[in-house]
């Protein structure tokens, strides 16, 4: 049947602030997986039904009760920034929205995954909507697999943050105003030029110009370490144990011992032991070369924009979210 006017959206899910996620169906019949649309990344992979049970809480793709399926066996490891994931490719049919966009896909069956941080993961697996060049095994990516079926009125998606990611297409009913385009400058990458990034007035950092990844997988604002701690150190943001920021307020400096309220400095509200702290939507992350130096404009700055990627003109467009 396929999208009806072209276009059709994945509802996702907002956990926290940090992740958001929608559902996909491998296989015949169903299965159903939670999944991080990740522009940061080229590739499909859900946990394997012989993944070690220390992930049970999560869905796992068991290929012996698809019809559809279709062995491949190739090995497969791929290494995010935050920790590698192993496993074994598989072939089988992937739905990626209610409105049945079906397609043939290669994925990975991931059998080994780092606890860290996948145990804070309230996804199951990943689904890469990166370029075709920077996907593994060089395994055709979901969208490509779906613009070769020509279903879609254009050929973008677009992502209105916590809500959904809209395949074929954008809708004005939740953007004001025109699209500020950016090309993207390195392919392969939904990467951009930045001019530079100031606190207020002041242009701290960036100076001379430096690249950026637009990075639906990825939580924060992320920058190389020195410039984010002097950024943290401008704001008054005390480093946690476990990386990322917070800050305190002034007027709340004479609470007793142990409790911390902060104010909020972004967006981002996380809840954790009870209590409301406010994380600082910014981490220090030193990317090596060749893929580093490169910030990264992960779902605290998307959040505030409602942002289309387009695969046409290689370019990314962003308007003011309703
Ligand atoms: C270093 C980047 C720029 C390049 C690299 C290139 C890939 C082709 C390997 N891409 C990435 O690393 C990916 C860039 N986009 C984000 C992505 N995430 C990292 C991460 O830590 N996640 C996460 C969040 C909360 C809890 C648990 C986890 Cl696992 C979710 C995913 C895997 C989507 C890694």
């Amino acid at each position: 049947a396929g999208p009806r006017n072209g276009t059709a959206p994945t509802l996702l899910t907002n956990y926290l602030d940090t992740q958001y996620f929608g559902e996909i169906s491998i296989g015949t019949p169903a299965q159903t997986f939670k999944v991080v649309f990740d522009t940061g990344s080229a590739n499909l992979w859900v946990p394997s039904y012989k993944c070690s049970p220390l992930y049970i809480s999560h869905s796992r793709y068991d290929s012996s009760k698809s019809r559809t399926y279709i062995a491949n066996g190739t090995g497969f490891a791929i290494r995010y920034g935050t920790g590698s994931v192993k496993g074994f490719l598989s072939q089988d049919i992937v739905m990626v929205s209610v409105s049945d966009i079906p397609i043939i896909q290669v994925f990975a069956e991931a059998t080994v995954l780092p606890a860290f941080p996948f145990i804070f993961a309230r996804f199951d697996g990943v689904l890469g909507m990166g370029y075709p060049s920077q996907a593994i095994d060089g395994i055709t990516p979901v969208f490509d697999r779906i613009l070769s079926q020509q279903i879609l009125k254009e050929d973008v998606f677009s992502v209105y943050y916590s809500r959904w990611v809209l395949w074929g297409g954008s809708d004005p009913a939740y953007y004001t105003g025109d699209f500020h385009y950016l090309n993207v400058s390195k392919s392969g990458y939904w990467q951009i030029s930045m001019k530079g990034v100031s606190v207020g007035a002041e242009m701290l950092f960036c100076k001379d110009g430096c690249s950026a990844a637009v990075d639906t997988g990825a939580s924060y604002i992320t920058g190389p370490a020195g410039p984010i701690s002097v950024l943290m150190k401008a704001i008054g943001a005390a480093e946690m144990a476990e990386g990322g920021y917070v800050v305190d307020s002034g007027d709340h400096r004479d609470l007793p011992p142990g409790t911390s309220i902060t104010v909020c400095v972004s967006s981002l509200q996380q809840s954790q032991y009870g209590e409301d702290i406010c994380v600082v939507a910014f981490s220090g992350l030193d990317i090596p070369p060749p893929a580093g130096p490169l910030w990264i404009l992960g779902a605290s700055f998307i959040g505030h924009y409602y942002t289309k990627f387009d695969r046409r003109n290689n370019r990314i467009g962003f308007a003011t979210a309703r």
